[in-house]
């Protein structure tokens, strides 16, 4: 029996997929394999069980990746199944950011009372006067699920778009339209253009790109719009900028205890995966990853292993091995089976930076003692029987 632990609410028809070999516990430490949202892990203790990690959704800031990686527990993301919600999202951040709507639907409920709320509006409405987005330089950092999304939708608004993404995807520039100029720097982003949208991962090289020397290059009254995470932005120097008139407007997805109390803020509380479709996407796509990943073995989506499919286990054993990307591994565990007289069928070996798995399928059933012989190879870090 697989042991699931959910550490944020996951939609049912994700968990409706598991069968009756899965049982769910509150416990998180007796868990085999969890299901997160934004629910921090980084302070949890991981037990030696735990064999997975499902973030159902994108970001993985709130997973100690490393600390997991090195347990020998693969932690897996949903990429692109919450893109289109958040795509939405920004959409209406462009709006909000342009046209004062919120001023104005405040003062509808300011007024709701008054009798000639018809005629009083006519005059009153010429404080929530805005403009148009179209024709406006839109620019995109980060041209992944989200950013390409947000792209295509802006040219199709009018918008002149520009994107900047040094590591993209071949699938993601093919599903780009041809009319987005792509620049090789952020900076030309910063210089030219009226909105700046943010789709990157918060990184060490990400977080805080937008600060006093970069906003210092952008045209004055930009909108910086900010559906990834809080610290991808300084907010000193975003207050500053917004109060100087430097920026025209700061949405953000992810309001902090400054940015919250900032003239000039348009904050959602984090909700730009929070509908019914990207909800489902996500729980379906995670629970599918962990089923594979207990059944088979095999890691589709992994954040901090290799890609590694072996399909369904078709000889008489299986065993799979996270271990340490370092030489003389593989050598040390065919010489296991080899002493054991067990022939390897087939061998999948995948690297991933300091990471390593292999998934052997060998000609009889896998035995408690194989696995303890593996584990006590120095740089072994979890065996685990499939079959
Ligand atoms: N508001 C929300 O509810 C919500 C929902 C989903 C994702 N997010 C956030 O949005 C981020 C992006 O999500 P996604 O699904 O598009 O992820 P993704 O992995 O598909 O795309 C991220 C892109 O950023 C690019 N990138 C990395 N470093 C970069 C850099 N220095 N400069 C420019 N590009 C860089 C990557 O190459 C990749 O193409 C997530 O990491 C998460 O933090 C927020
Ligand atoms: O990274 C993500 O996928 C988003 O920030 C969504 O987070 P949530 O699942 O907590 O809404």
């Amino acid at each position: 029996m697989v042991k699931v632990n959910c550490l944020n609410p996951i939609a049912n028809c994700g968990l409706d997929l598991l069968t009756e070999n899965y049982e769910k516990t509150d416990n998180f430490q007796e868990a085999d394999a969890v299901l997160v949202r934004s629910a921090a892990m980084h302070d949890l203790e991981l037990a030696e069980n735990l064999a997975a990690v499902a973030r159902a959704g994108a970001g993985v800031n709130n997973i100690p990746l490393d600390k997991c990686a090195e347990k020998g527990i693969v932690v897996f993301n949903t990429p692109g199944a919450n893109a289109n919600g958040v795509k939405e999202l920004v959409i209406a951040g462009l709006m909000m950011a342009s046209r004062d709507i919120i001023g104005g639907i405040n003062w509808v409920n300011e007024n709701k009372s008054d009798e000639a709320i018809g005629k009083t509006m006519e005059k009153a409405k010429s404080k929530f006067a805005g403009r148009e987005i179209q024709g406006k330089k839109l620019g995109v950092i980060g041209l992944g699920a989200i950013g390409v999304l947000v792209a295509n939708a802006g040219n199709r608004l009018g918008m002149d778009v520009y994107g900047c993404d040094p590591f993209l995807s071949v699938e993601h520039a093919l599903n780009m339209s041809r009319d987005i100029t792509l620049v090789k720097t952020r900076e030309e982003i910063f210089r030219e253009c009226d909105y700046i949208t943010v789709h990157v991962p918060l990184l060490d090289d990400t977080r805080e790109m937008i600060n006093k020397d970069t906003m210092a290059m952008m045209k004055d009254g930009t909108v910086i719009l900010n559906f990834a995470r809080d610290l991808l932005v300084n907010d000193d120097d975003m207050k500053e900028a917004l109060e100087s008139g430097k920026i025209g407007a700061y949405v953000t997805d992810f309001p902090n205890p400054k940015t919250a109390n900032m003239k000039g803020v348009i904050a959602t509380p984090h909700l730009g995966a929070s509908t019914a479709e990207s909800e489902d996407n996500c729980a379906i796509m995670a629970v599918r990853e962990i089923m594979d990943y207990m059944e088979n073995g095999n890691i589709k989506n992994s954040v901090n292993y290799p890609a590694c499919d072996a399909g369904v286990c078709n000889t008489a054993g299986r065993i799979t091995v996270c271990h340490k990307n370092v030489p003389n591994m593989l050598t040390q565990f065919t010489a296991i089976f080899s002493k054991e007289g067990i022939n390897i069928e087939n061998m999948i070996n995948k690297s991933r930076g300091e990471y390593a798995y292999c998934i052997f399928d060998i000609g009889a059933a896998s035995t408690d003692h194989l696995v303890e012989q593996l584990q006590d190879i120095e740089g072994v870090l979890k065996v685990r029987i499939i079959k």
